[in-house]
């Protein structure tokens, strides 16, 4: 019998039941988002329109939503899909990608957090500036560690009461109450484009496998990542063989294999 909290148990769910996970990623993204959440037995649906994201969210296991690549009528689509997603009982992750950079994606995560993301998952700079701090983050990439952004991360999901994900070196996954610090993955990782955006459909994935359970979930995605990434970069010769050597590593993946391999330690 899995244990109660076992990744592993998500996984093999699944597996056996494959979501619909409805993405508003970024154009950088899709390709990649669809390619992981393929891997790990999802299926993915790439559906930003303003006409029809409301539609599809009701449909869908799951809605997450990146600011990645934003134009006002995309942003339009986001507040649909997010009402419909509520309206319905969905659970939604946010990924507020480089929301400092400018007064558009402020102001627009700023109004995507109103709607009440159920997880937000984000690199350090991305969740420090969310809190308010000071952040060092410019671009898409993060230039702060997750040691640092792990106590805004606990004020984010309290003010939020959203299950908040950083990732890093070591991940690091809260609800305000609880926290687990996840290990692994590699350095190759963030030399990938999008992965973090892949990621954040991931967490989309098992949302919709526990909508129920989104801490638990979040910390399956993110220890599917660490055990595949991990695999991957044994092999690899650099970011280009590492990027389908991951792809094959997540494929394989199955609950057990997580279970054995998975480093999540409560904090
Ligand atoms: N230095 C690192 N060592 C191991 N894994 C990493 C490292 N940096 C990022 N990762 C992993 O890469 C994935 C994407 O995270 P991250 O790079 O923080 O997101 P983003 O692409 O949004 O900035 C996560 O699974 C994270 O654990
Ligand atoms: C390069 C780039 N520019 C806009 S979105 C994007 C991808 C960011 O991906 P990630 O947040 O996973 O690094
Ligand atoms: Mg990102």
């Amino acid at each position: 019998m899995p244990k109660q909290n076992s990744p592993g148990r998500l996984v093999t769910a699944m597996r056996a039941t494959p979501p619909l996970v409805h993405c508003i990623t970024n154009y950088v993204a899709m390709n990649i988002a669809a390619n992981v959440l393929l891997a790990a037995g999802a299926s993915p649906a790439m559906v930003h329109a303003e006409e029809e994201a409301g539609e599809f969210a009701a449909i869908a296991g799951a809605l997450t939503i990146n600011i990645g690549t934003l134009s006002a009528s995309w942003v339009k689509g986001m507040h649909n899909a997010a009402r419909s997603a509520a309206r319905n009982g969905k659970p939604w992750v946010l990924d507020p990608v480089a929301h400092y950079a400018s007064g558009f994606r402020r102001e627009t995560v700023a109004g995507l957090i109103d709607l009440n993301p159920t997880i937000i998952r984000g690199n350090a700079s991305e969740i420090i500036a969310l809190g308010g701090a000071e952040s060092r983050g410019q671009g898409v990439d993060s230039r702060d560690t997750v040691e640092q952004a792990e106590e805004t991360a606990r004020d984010v999901a309290i003010q939020y009461g959203a299950v908040v994900a950083v990732t890093g070196a070591v991940d690091f996954v809260t609800d305000g109450a609880n926290a687990v610090r996840i290990a692994g993955g590699s350095p190759l990782m963030p030399q990938v484009t999008a992965l973090g955006c892949a990621l954040t459909c991931l967490v989309g994935a098992f949302a919709a496998i526990a909508p129920e359970e989104p801490f638990d979930a979040t910390v399956a995605a993110l220890a599917s990542f660490a055990v595949a990434g991990e695999k991957a970069a044994a092999l690899a010769d650099g970011p280009g063989s590492f990027s389908w050597r991951f792809l094959d590593a997540l494929a394989g993946l199955d609950g057990t294999t997580l279970d054995a391999a998975a480093r999540v330690t409560p904090v």
